[in-house]
């Protein structure tokens, strides 16, 4: 079994503090265009929300907040997420990649070899939300976190977390951080 767990926790602070997830992309929300990609690699998904959560509620996924108050980051929807699995193995991306590769979880698991994690890179750079992670990190990640720590791509260093190339797709990684971004996409 396999949880997919959609990171839509942050504070938007580049598109004006209106929760990014929410957006409207040819018109559906943001997140939505990410679970129908996602959906059908995984066996759950689960939402990773700190505000408006009964607009996610309402697509019927299982919706959970951060334990770490304070929009602490990624790494704290990634800790929520590891606690709420009912699985071992669990892969999170981002509610902002609504082209996100469809062979993503595939080849995360074929790269992670004996490693703990894997994430995406696109070739030239990192993109450590779309993870694949083992819950056995869950503690490292909890003291981590309690020690402040916020940086993600410090902490896959620190497990050893394989980069997994995409470079063949690079397209798919195209994220949302402003309300030019969405106006962009309506016309290319
Ligand atoms: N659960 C959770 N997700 C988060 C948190 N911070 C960021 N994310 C998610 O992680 C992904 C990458 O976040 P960013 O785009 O870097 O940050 P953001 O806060 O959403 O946006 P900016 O404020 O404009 O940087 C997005 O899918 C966010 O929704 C958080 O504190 N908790």
């Amino acid at each position: 079994m396999l949880t997919g767990v959609i990171l839509a926790g942050g504070q938007s602070s580049r598109m004006g503090g209106q929760d990014k997830g929410l957006q409207l992309l040819a018109g559906e929300p943001l997140y939505k265009h990410v679970l129908t990609r996602f959906l059908p690699q995984v066996d759950e998904v689960i939402i990773s929300a700190n505000r408006n959560i009964a607009s996610y509620r309402r697509s019927g996924l299982r919706t959970i907040r951060d334990q770490y108050e304070g929009f602490a980051g990624p790494l704290a929807g990634i800790h929520a997420g590891l606690q709420a699995a009912k699985s071992e193995w669990v892969v999170c991306v981002p509610c902002d990649v609504p082209a996100l590769p469809l062979d993503l979880v595939t080849r995360l698991w074929a790269g992670k070899s004996d490693a703990p994690a894997a994430y995406a890179t696109d070739g030239v750079r990192s993109h450590p939300t779309l993870l694949l992670l083992h819950t056995r990190v869950s503690g490292m990640l909890e003291d981590y976190l309690r020690q402040g720590d916020r940086k993600l791509m410090l902490f896959l260093e620190r497990i050893n977390a394989r980069p997994v190339s995409f470079a063949d797709q690079a397209d798919a990684f195209r994220n949302f951080n402003t309300p030019e971004d969405l106006k962009q996409w309506s016309v290319t």
